[in-house]
């Protein structure tokens, strides 16, 4: 039985240790040109003051304009290159670290049964695969410019506080009151923030579900409804991004206007001082070039603490996606192949002709319901045809996708010639095994690509998929025939022809069992008759739903389905004999 309790996230440092462990050279390379980076505005501050010190006479031996230049080009040479390596680095590491995160997040979804994948709509899952893991990855960059601002702030107030005790204090403390004000300022700006992009998520979502049902909107003529509903999404939006926008930009009016504060006061507490020589104009400058680079940082430090939290919420959502298993999974480390092919996989294993399927117990109940299939026991043979039956409800799909891994087992076991399938989700495929939704998935791209999914078209194998897949004679009122593009999700094909090209997907694998969910249902009565007598002609093994008399009476079993149990195995003639159920239900079919 398949867990998904949620676990505790552990704290960001854990996964961001085991991220820097990745690729730790890059890591540091970038880390030490970035931290360069951010201490050399510490030099011209030094440098202004010793340039006017010179002027002032009052310089320290060594120093002349000419010396002062030099050293201010060479620090902007060294800034420079360190910029141009820390870049490199750091890009070098950010694409690994996104590329193994996403690597990580697919690898699990992949691994989870069908059914079961995804915790949250495509499009949530879609966001975090392509933000979260993004944020994730540039939570390391932000990790070295918070030490680099830390160790700035710091060093610049150190170096005011040795110029001179009493200005530094008069100037930085309310300087540093109102920085702080701003930062509270700024966690509400955050929620504000947080509020217009759920606001623009819900956009994003309302049209995905209209671009997902966009046939179903149209036949039930319910256009204005829709689109009423995207502009109401809209407007709330449009307000959540004004409020952002109004608070952001007065946040930011305040602290670039701090550093003119800081000028203001630094006259005001050292212009007596200044008129008897105390304090030098080298000073002034030094005061004035630090304030406004200690405000800057300190609001980037506020920036860069936000970031690292919400870098924690990615963690959160990210982990949520793996549904269960431990949340450092995401950071594990695996090769990626940037620039060279991935190895070849494994060529799979022989595989053995179905000789008998015999499930044995088999029970799915959905979460939090009593419904599903109990207990479900029954044989099938190779080569015959298996027709599962039974009024709506009954369990016919459950049991299907039960089979064929795409809902976990919560009891019983499914053996292929014999031996226990361990994992059906991985071992009910092609070769083995092709399956046809109810619904069929289908993507934008031509008839062709979305029968063969990837295969060769050796022998021509398509064109056999066509025909048994009753398709020809659509494909002759299509100018591209098989290379017609179909749109996305098969949108300019009728329902019929989706489930056509769907079913010639299944025949181009040459599966030992074919599995389809009442492949029919949207099939006029020629056409399914069709489709059946090629199936039948195939002789292979076939499993399906149908209540459709004609394709029960050829079946070589039916196996009839009441409330997710088996209410009766045999033919259909042997049923309509001896259940009330099969009598009663066609009666009332065509
Ligand atoms: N994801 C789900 N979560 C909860 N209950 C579900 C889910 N899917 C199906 N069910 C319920 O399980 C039962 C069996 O559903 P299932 O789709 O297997 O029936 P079915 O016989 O295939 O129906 P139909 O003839 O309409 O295709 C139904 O009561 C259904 O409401």
């Amino acid at each position: 039985m398949t867990t998904t309790k949620p676990r505790a996230t552990p704290p960001t440092l854990r996964f961001l240790g085991k991220l820097i462990s990745y690729s730790p050279l890059r890591f540091t390379l970038a880390a030490v040109g970035w931290l360069l980076f951010h201490l050399w505005p510490l030099l011209p501050g030094v440098m202004g003051k010793a340039l006017f010190d010179v002027l002032e006479g009052r310089a320290a031996p060594g120093f002349t304009i000419v010396s002062v230049v030099a050293i201010l080009v060479a620090g902007g040479m060294a800034r420079c290159a360190a910029i141009l390596w820390a870049t490199m680095a750091y890009s070098g590491w950010y694409i690994r670290i996104r590329g193994l995160v996403q690597h990580n997040l697919l690898r699990t979804i992949f691994r989870r049964p069908g059914a079961q994948a995804l915790p949250g709509s495509a499009g949530e899952t879609i966001s975090t695969l392509r933000d979260d893991s993004d944020a994730i990855a540039m939570m390391g960059g932000w990790s070295f410019d918070m030490l680099a601002a830390l160790v700035f702030a710091f060093g610049g107030i150190a170096i005011l506080l040795s110029v001179d005790v009493r200005v530094t204090l008069v100037v930085m403390v309310p300087l540093i009151l109102v920085l702080c004000l701003g930062q509270l300022a700024r966690n509400r700006a955050y929620r504000v923030r947080e509020r217009s992009r759920e606001a623009t998520a819900n956009v994003t979502a309302a049209i995905e579900e209209m671009a997902v049902a966009v046939r179903a909107i149209k036949a039930a003529d319910r256009e204005d409804a829709v689109v009423a509903r995207l502009r109401a999404r809209n407007s709330v939006r449009k307000d959540a991004m004004i409020r952002d926008k109004v608070q952001s930009i007065a946040l930011d009016a305040l602290f670039s206007s701090t550093a003119g504060i800081g000028a203001g006061l630094t006259l005001l507490a050292a212009g007596g001082r200044m008129a008897s020589g105390d304090f030098s104009i080298g000073d002034f400058v030094l005061f004035s070039t630090y304030l406004m680079q200690v405000s800057e940082y300190t609001g980037f430090m506020g920036y860069l603490v936000r970031t690292y939290q919400q870098s924690g919420v990615a963690f959160s959502r990210a982990t949520a996606l793996l549904q269960g298993t431990p949340p450092l999974t995401l950071v594990d480390h695996h090769p990626l192949y940037l620039h060279s092919e991935p190895p070849a996989p494994p060529p799979p294993p022989a595989v053995e002709p179905l000789r008998e399927l015999r499930i044995d117990g088999l029970t799915h109940i959905f979460p939090h319901t009593d419904k599903g299939i109990r207990d479900v026991t029954l044989t099938i043979p190779a080569g015959g045809t298996t027709v599962i039956t039974g009024e709506i409800g009954s369990g016919k799909t459950t049991l299907l996708r039960a089979i064929l891994g795409l809902h976990p087992a919560h009891g019983g076991e499914i053996r292929w010639n014999g031996d226990v399938i361990d994992n059906p989700g991985e071992f009910m495929v092609p070769p083995r095994v092709a399956y046809t939704a109810q619904n069929p998935v289908l993507l934008s791209g031509t008839i062709r690509e979305n029968i063969l999914l990837g295969l060769p078209d050796e022998y021509n194998v398509v064109h056999q998929a066509v025909k048994q897949g009753v398709l020809l004679p659509d494909l002759q009122h299509f100018d591209d025939g098989l290379d017609t593009q179909i749109g996305v999700g098969g949108v300019r094909l009728s329902g019929g022809q989706i489930q056509r090209t769907a079913a010639a997907r299944m025949f181009v694998r040459q599966p030992f069992l074919l599995v389809m969910d009442d492949l029919s249902s949207a099939l006029d009565v020629d056409t399914e008759r069709d489709l059946w007598a090629q199936l039948f002609a195939l002789s292979v093994t076939c499993l399906t739903v149908s209540h459709r008399p004609a394709v029960l009476q050829r079946a070589d079993q039916v196996v009839l389905l009441k409330a997710g149990r088996v209410d009766a195995v045999g033919t259909f003639a042997e049923l309509l004999e001896n259940s009330e159920d099969m009598r009663r239900q066609h009666r009332r079919s065509p």
